[in-house]
């Protein structure tokens, strides 16, 4: 099966009330990872890669490697940009085959955000890529802002509503309390700013920020109306403490696949229990 748009599967989601995994690929290891584990579930998935991976993968590496799991697995994948911050690295993206991107035009003004979002939404539509805007500030690692911080800088559903609208973009990403990374307090997910959203646009909602949050909370944000989640810190986290592990009992260890076998399986589960949590399972 060739790559596809997030169309193929977000729809279903929204309809549904199940969310599907964004699992950020950041090398060989993570991509099998994810992919057998979706193969298992027979799910859906997405593929995200951020500017930052793409250097130290290439993007033709990472296209590749994408088509690979979407032609072995036989199931609907798509390899979408993530946080892309520009209108050429998102056309960069797609001519060498990405079906989905992301602009994360949320670092400007509202109405050049919009202006913005608009010009790559019209590109990528026209070629059959799907698009996720983004609004408002989620905090964490890459803004360093503690999760207070990052509750102040929550989307206003008006705005949302406004900006789906005027830039027609086929997923969200708004902040709401969610943050990158794993979380130093207690994170509070704002539902109500879901909720008014998801009533009046046609889209889900895409949750930035998925590593840390407790299971029951990931459960009301789906029911509230997130359709995308994105899950990357978990997947490091489990893949460094296997290399830690299996490299502290030997010191003698040389061969890679010694330490990378344990730390792929540990990623294959974790991403198996976020596709089961999503309630994506079966949906492929
Ligand atoms: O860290 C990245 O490179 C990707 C993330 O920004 C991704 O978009 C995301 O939201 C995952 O969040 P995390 O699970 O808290 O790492
Ligand atoms: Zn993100």
């Amino acid at each position: 099966m060739p790559l596809v748009s997030m169309n193929e599967f977000l729809p279903k989601a929204k309809a549904n009330k199940f969310a599907v995994g964004q699992f950020n690929m950041n090398n060989l290891e993570f991509a099998q990872a994810i992919t057998d584990a979706a193969i298992e579930e027979k799910s859906p998935f997405i593929f995200g890669v951020s500017e930052g991976a793409l250097k130290y993968m290439g993007i033709e590496y990472t296209v590749a490697i994408a088509e690979a799991a979407a032609k072995k697995s036989g199931l609907p994948i798509a390899l979408h940009l993530d946080h892309g911050s520009n209108f050429d690295i998102a056309m960069k993206c797609i001519r060498a085959g990405f079906s989905s991107v992301m602009f994360d035009g949320s670092h400007h003004p509202y109405e050049e955000n919009i202006k913005l979002t608009k010009e790559i939404v019209k590109a990528a539509h026209a070629m059959g890529v799907s698009v996720e805007g983004e609004l408002g500030t989620i905090g964490g690692v890459e803004d360093d802002l503690s999760v207070d911080e990052a509750s102040a800088q929550l989307a206003k559903p008006e705005e949302a509503i406004r900006f789906y609208e005027e830039t027609g973009v086929d997923a969200l990403a708004i902040a709401v309390g969610t943050a990158h990374g794993m979380y130093k307090g207690e994170v509070k997910i704002h539902y109500d700013i879901i909720e008014a959203v998801v009533a009046k646009i046609p889209v889900p909602i895409v949750l930035h920020g998925g590593s840390g949050v407790p299971d029951d909370m990931i459960r009301k944000a789906i029911q509230a109306g997130a359709g995308k989640i994105n899950v990357n810190t978990e997947n490091q986290v489990a893949c460094t403490a296997q290399i830690r592990e299996v490299l502290a009992k030997d010191a003698n260890v040389i061969d890679p696949r010694k330490y990378l076998t344990p730390a792929r399986a540990a990623m294959k589960q974790v991403v198996q229990e976020k596709i089961r949590l999503f309630g994506s399972s079966n949906q492929a």
